[in-house]
């Protein structure tokens, strides 16, 4: 059983002035039989939040670059993420494939970097609303995962997030039977991959406009491991609530 990980994604948000909120959230999380808790702050504030998170709170990069170090002017390496004191880093977020063309190869490229780092990975997956409309948002996903996840994968250097672009900010967030689905097909194709036992304890987050009103809910469903949230964890009152969710489910 995976053990379950609440993620928060900043994105371009957050000045120093929201490390309080970051704060706040480690003060309330991190119990030691409860889920892991990561906040992922843009670059600016991971060295910060690192030195500051307390109880157990994880700090995570949001992408890094595929090489160690380098001419790449204004990219971060995997590295740099860890001796700012990063955990973890997300990879392949929609946002990071339809803004800067990043393709599986690059993910898996850029997961390469962040396993020689000793960063844990987690993997973004999700399909299109177009792709979902023509019946092929299962076909997609599962492309996506066998082309960025790399071999040797386990539970100490892999999650994998199931996000649908068309819910991501949207305040749509997908059906219970679409989540099911497909984090069926992803736990699935895990096992195909690496065997029951390390397929069974890679952690799988649904994403996509999770809110404290709906976690219950989407947490219930097998297969979920938990979220990585956006625009809910920005504020400590918005991301608690959702933290504590996943932990009573
Ligand atoms: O990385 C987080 C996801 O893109 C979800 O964002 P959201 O919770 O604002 O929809």
């Amino acid at each position: 059983m995976p053990r379950k990980l609440a993620a928060g994604n900043w994105k371009m948000n957050g000045l120093a002035a929201a490390l309080a909120e970051l704060d706040t959230i480690a003060a309330g999380s991190g119990a030691e039989d409860g889920p892991e808790v990561a906040i992922c702050p843009p670059f600016t504030l991971v060295a910060a939040a690192a030195q500051r998170a307390k109880g157990g709170l994880l700090v995570g990069g949001q992408d890094c670059h595929a090489e160690r170090a380098g001419a790449h002017t204004g990219d971060v390496s995997a590295a740099m993420l860890a001796d700012a004191g990063a955990r973890l880093v997300i990879l392949g977020h929609s946002e990071r494939r339809q803004d800067h063309g990043e393709t599986d190869a690059d993910v898996a490229a850029k997961t390469r970097a962040a396993w020689d780092a000793g960063l844990r990975v987690i993997l973004c997956v999700g399909e299109t609303l177009a792709d979902r409309e023509a019946g092929r948002a299962l076909e997609v996903v599962r492309a996506q995962l066998a082309g960025s996840v790399l071999d040797g994968a386990s539970d100490e250097t892999l999650v994998v997030a199931y996000e649908p672009v068309w819910a991501i900010g949207t305040g749509r967030v997908a059906e219970p039977p679409q989540i099911a689905e497909m984090h069926d097909a992803l736990r699935a194709a895990l096992v195909d991959r690496f065997g029951k036992a390390t397929a069974g304890a890679i952690p799988l987050l649904y994403g996509g406009s999770v809110k404290a009103a709906n976690a219950a809910e989407i947490f219930g469903i097998e297969n979920v491991d938990g979220a990585l949230v956006g625009g809910a964890s920005l504020s400590a009152g918005d991301f608690l609530p959702i933290v504590e969710a996943l932990g009573a489910a």
